[in-house]
């Protein structure tokens, strides 16, 4: 009977009790990690070993060579410039993160906005003025840029300015926002554009760099998701401030009095004035009565400087997550928020505008500055229209056109739209594309229904380039192939005609890599900052996943092509077909549509052949090309050259081997004149016999044996010598020698 059973009794003493304690209490000194060991045992190997890699990562990249830090307990806010071109939104972006971080409304963005954005950070906002002083002015101060784009149009200069300016002052952190994303319809044609400008804005920051999109406008404002991403990627973002920057003291001016008399005005307008600047101190720290510059203005002397209340302090230090809305505070004296403010000395009210008269009528009182504000032109514009002769006797040229001369830099092409005049910044790789890409898209629309789509543009763009061979060949025009033609390929850098053929697979791998890591990073900065944001390197990683699904789709698309051109001569073929893509494109469109791949690639084989052929007369007239253009070193050295009498002459002798290159008429008389025989080389006409007794003589005066003019005589020198240098006087023993008197001992 089970009932029956003797029931288990514990033993409390003995040594299987003490055994069994001991053993309890060592346990409960281990964690339940070290108690239970196989419990927290891995269950897939490649999980485990991505994760080590990753903390491994993380740990290697926070070894940075440390910096000094000098901010103080509390930093001042962090300085984000707001920069773009007219009229690209950005006093919608600044007023959209305004009210996602403080829930207020700022009607207009006049002067900096300060913000509290998080529990340890602050945000000061400034827009910048379209003009170069004010860009030079926050490239110094800005620690973070977003840099607004209009989609729709694509690059103007004012970016251009901005980054080159940036080079010069160091590169503060920058992101790119695209706006006006939602005037483009088409979705292809904003996937293309994305992407253009997203590569472009990499080539000009750096690969990886953060572009952010405003997809569209819900009334006056930009959509709440897409500012908060933008507001919550501000607000955790890492700074690693310029060296120069954090070691000088700076202050950004939040607000301005003048506090000058007004009798000492009202006696004579251009006196001496007194000035009130308030702002929070950056950089180091700033010393009373010290020098300081204010751009714009000039160098002064700090007549005092005292510590104000923090007019946006932050939270009290509290344990929790998120600010309530009354530490969410705002502070921006010059956008007339708040209403009340209080200085040191006094309490100002905003009365809304109504002052607003009067600040003019003191604008009209003084001449300078109403002379500052009424100033049409600014420093670039006037930049632009002064002229500057390079060469001598050259002509004139303006910036503008040096600038376009210069193949890598953007080219400014003026847009009038809807009565703006835009700078539209225009680079000669994507001109020639944009020619062609018109036809592109209706192209794409024929074929859009039997093709997939990254297939269909890269496809039809290297038909089109066959296409343009083909109709060449009709024509009976086989044009020639010079070096230049070749060299062309390789100037163009980024452009997708090249990226086909030239290996674009590693480069595109490449860059893929590169964001990758450059997303890791923020993703890291990102993660200490909240948890919010792993959701964000999510996003990254898919946007990631898609871009390599870009790339691999026109990995894809190259193959079948490639395939079959595999001579020898490919690259040549291959780049002389770029060159001519590029002039032919417009012409030959569409006549030849019918042409099968099979027949276009034979075509190609059989033309790279010809190529071959009179490779001699070519060499020989590249060659005198060359020497035609090379310069002449004599000119620049001394200045004038004798012109050549008997040029007439040898060009009659060249004629007689060779066709000299056409020219215009003063073309030629110019190169003429600047291009004489090279002086510098050293060019044998006949050897001279040395035996002869004539030849020899003429070179003996070249040495001291030689019969000299008196002055330059060897023999009588060392005579004037003797008779300066001649006496000395012998130390140790006394004695004095002359030198007339050696020479005398000597002839004895
Ligand atoms: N459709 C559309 N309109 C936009 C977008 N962004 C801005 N706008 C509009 O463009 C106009 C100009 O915007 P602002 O924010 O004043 O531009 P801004 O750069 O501050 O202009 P300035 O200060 O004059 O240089 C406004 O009417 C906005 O509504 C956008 O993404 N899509």
């Amino acid at each position: 009977d089970a009932s029956e059973n003797k029931v288990h009794r514990q033993r409390k003493a003995g040594p299987k009790a003490e055994k069994k304690k001991a053993k309890k209490e060592k346990d409960e000194t281990l964690d339940p990690r070290q108690r239970n060991p196989r419990a927290f045992a891995f269950h897939s190997v490649n999980k485990v070993a991505k994760r080590v890699r990753r903390t491994m990562d993380i740990q290697e990249r926070k070894k940075h060579i440390p910096v000094v830090d000098r901010a103080p307990v509390e930093p001042p806010p962090i300085l984000i410039a707001v920069v773009g071109p007219p009229k690209v939104g950005k006093s919608t972006v600044i007023q959209c993160l305004v009210r996602n971080f403080t829930r207020h409304k700022i009607s207009r963005v006049n002067g900096p906005v300060t913000i509290v954005s998080g529990k340890k950070r602050r945000l000061t906002i400034v827009e910048c003025n379209n003009d170069v002083n004010s860009m030079i002015d926050l490239a110094k101060v800005a620690d973070l840029v977003l840099l607004l784009v209009d989609a729709s149009f694509g690059f103007e200069m004012e970016i251009f300015e901005f980054l080159n300016i940036c080079q010069v002052h160091g590169f503060p952190k920058i992101m790119g926002v695209l706006t006006h994303l939602d005037m483009i319809k088409n979705v292809k044609a904003l996937r293309k554009t994305k992407t253009k400008l997203k590569h472009r804005f990499w080539t000009e920051v750096y690969q990886g760099a953060k572009l952010f999109y405003l997809s569209g406008m819900v009334g006056e404002e930009y959509l709440k998701t897409e500012i908060h991403n933008l507001g919550r990627f501000i607000s955790v973002m890492k700074f690693r401030p310029l060296a120069w920057r954090t070691t000088h003291p700076h202050l950004i001016t939040d607000r301005f009095e003048d506090v000058t008399e007004p009798e000492l005005i009202r006696q004579n307008p251009c006196c001496d004035r007194s000035v009130c600047l308030y702002g929070y101190v950056r950089g180091t720290h700033l010393k009373n009565h010290s020098q300081i510059h204010i751009p714009g203005c000039g160098d002064f002397a700090v007549s005092d400087a005292s510590i104000l209340p923090d007019p946006c302090p932050l939270p009290d230090q509290e344990k929790k997550r998120t600010l309530n809305e009354k530490e969410r505070l705002i502070y921006a004296p010059m956008s007339g928020v708040g209403g009340i403010m209080y200085d040191k000395d006094a309490v100002y009210i905003d009365l809304q505008g109504s002052h607003h008269l009067a600040q003019q009528d003191q604008k009209s009182a003084n001449p300078l500055v109403s002379s500052i504000i009424d100033a049409q032109e600014t420093l670039d514009s006037k930049m632009a229209s002064s002229q500057m002769t390079i060469m001598q006797g050259g002509q004139a040229m303006t910036s503008e056109e040096w600038q376009s001369e210069e193949m890598s830099n953007p080219r400014e092409v003026l847009v009038e739209e809807n009565g703006r005049s835009r700078r539209k910044a225009v680079f000669a790789d994507e001109d020639e594309h944009e020619e062609g890409s018109g036809e592109e898209e209706e192209d794409e629309e024929e074929e859009e229904e039997d093709e997939e789509e990254g297939e269909e543009r890269d496809v039809s763009m290297f038909e089109n380039e066959l296409d343009a061979l083909l109709s060449e060949s009709h024509e009976g025009t086989a044009p020639a192939n010079t070096s230049e033609d070749f060299e062309f390929a390789d100037d163009s850098d980024d452009d997708d005609d090249v990226q086909l053929f030239t290996g674009k697979k590693s480069k595109g791998k490449m860059n893929g890599m590169k964001r990758e890591e450059a997303d890791e990073e923020e993703g890291m900065d990102v993660e200490e900052g909240s948890d919010e944001e792993e959701e964000d390197g999510e996003e990254e990683e898919e946007e990631d996943e898609e871009e390599e699904e870009e790339e691999s789709e026109v990995d894809e698309v190259k193959t079948p092509t490639q395939k079959k051109v595999k001579s020898e001569s490919r690259d040549i073929m291959l780049n002389y077909n770029i060159k001519e893509l590029k002039d032919k494109n417009d012409e030959v469109k569409g006549e030849e549509e019918e042409e099968t791949g099979e027949e276009s690639i034979l075509f190609l084989l059989s033309f790279c052949l010809k190529w071959k052929e009179n490779l001699l007369e070519k060499a020989s007239e590249s060659f005198l090309r060359r020497q035609k253009e090379t310069p002449n070193l004599r000119k620049l050295v001394y200045g004038n050259v004798v012109e050549e009498e008997d040029e007439e002459d040898e060009e009659e002798q060249l004629g007689g081997l060779f066709k000299s290159g056409g020219g215009t008429e003063g073309g030629e008389k110019r190169a003429g004149a600047m291009n004489g025989t090279d002086c510098s080389k050293f060019v044998l006409h006949s050897m001279r016999d040395w035996d002869l007794e004539e030849v020899t003589e003429c070179i003996r005066d070249c040495f001291v044996t030689g019969k000299w003019e008196a002055d330059k005589d060897a023999e009588t020198l060392l005579d004037k010598d003797d008779e300066m240098f001649g006496d000395f006087e012998d130390l140790e023993t006394g004695d004095t020698f002359s030198g007339k008197q050696e020479e005398e001992e000597e002839d004895e």
